[in-house]
């Protein structure tokens, strides 16, 4: 997240961060009780190794109440996901087991409605990813505001150029945006889960490349069909 602040900690029960090696990759969001959403381009370079989800956790290194790394039974990127361009873009993760919810960790609704946010309502977005454009990597939870801007906007031929597909939706990335390792996680407008970040361009806090998501509503009935079809 660049431009952003440190999470109220615990404020965000839904954020899990997918690991390799004890190392964050991505983030990504429990939308029941053993399953998690996030971004297909996620696995890209995992080399078919499976993620570890951490769950209740503000800070990715100190022990804290509630905080537990779960295994994954299974990951299912979407059948459309490619790796050379940003169309359906997400990944489900069944967890191994059950998530034991409490205050820290809590599932987070998502919108179903296939309607467009509305252009210049703030939504915010948090993650484990990059805070400067060195690089660094933080250990506690970041999160930044952030306007939607209409998709006409974002396909302007100088930003994204009529990529933007009605699956999509963006945000103003002028100084605050988010960035490498934050893919996954959700755009969060009124208290539900409206996007999960993508990639896209790759470009950090730039206004010329607005920030990226794959809206939740279009794919509600994949993701319904793929919780019911996994035996729980
Ligand atoms: N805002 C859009 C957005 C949202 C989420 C992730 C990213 N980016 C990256 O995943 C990424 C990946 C690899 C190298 C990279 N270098 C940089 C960079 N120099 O900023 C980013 C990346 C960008």
């Amino acid at each position: 997240i660049l431009g952003g602040h440190v999470a109220e900690p615990h404020l965000r029960p839904h954020m899990a961060s997918l690991q390799l090696d004890g190392e964050h990759v991505c983030g990504g969001f429990l939308i029941a009780e053993q399953w998690v959403l996030s971004a297909a381009h996620c696995t890209e370079e995992t080399d078919g190794k499976l993620f570890q989800v951490l769950l209740g956790a503000h800070s990715l290194t100190e022990p804290e109440p509630h905080k537990r790394l779960y295994r994954v039974r299974a990951q299912i990127p979407h059948p459309g996901s490619n790796i050379h361009n940003n169309k359906d873009d997400l990944l489900l993760l069944q967890l191994e087991e059950k998530a034991e919810l409490n205050e820290h960790v809590q599932v987070l609704r998502f919108q179903r409605e296939d309607r467009d946010v509305a252009a210049d309502t703030v939504c915010e977005v948090a993650g484990w990813g990059t805070v400067s454009h060195s690089g660094r990597r933080p250990d506690k939870l970041y999160q930044v505001e952030r306007p939607v801007l209409s998709r006409d906007d974002c396909n302007h031929r100088t930003r994204h150029d009529h990529t933007i597909t009605r699956n999509m939706m963006c945000t103003d990335s002028r100084k605050k945006d988010t960035c490498k390792g934050d893919s996954g996680g959700p755009l969060v407008c009124n208290g539900v889960a409206e996007a999960v970040v993508t990639a896209g361009s790759r470009v950090c806090g730039n206004y010329k490349k607005p920030g990226i998501y794959t809206r939740i509503a279009p794919y509600a009935a994949w993701i319904d069909g793929v919780m019911a079809s996994v035996a729980g």
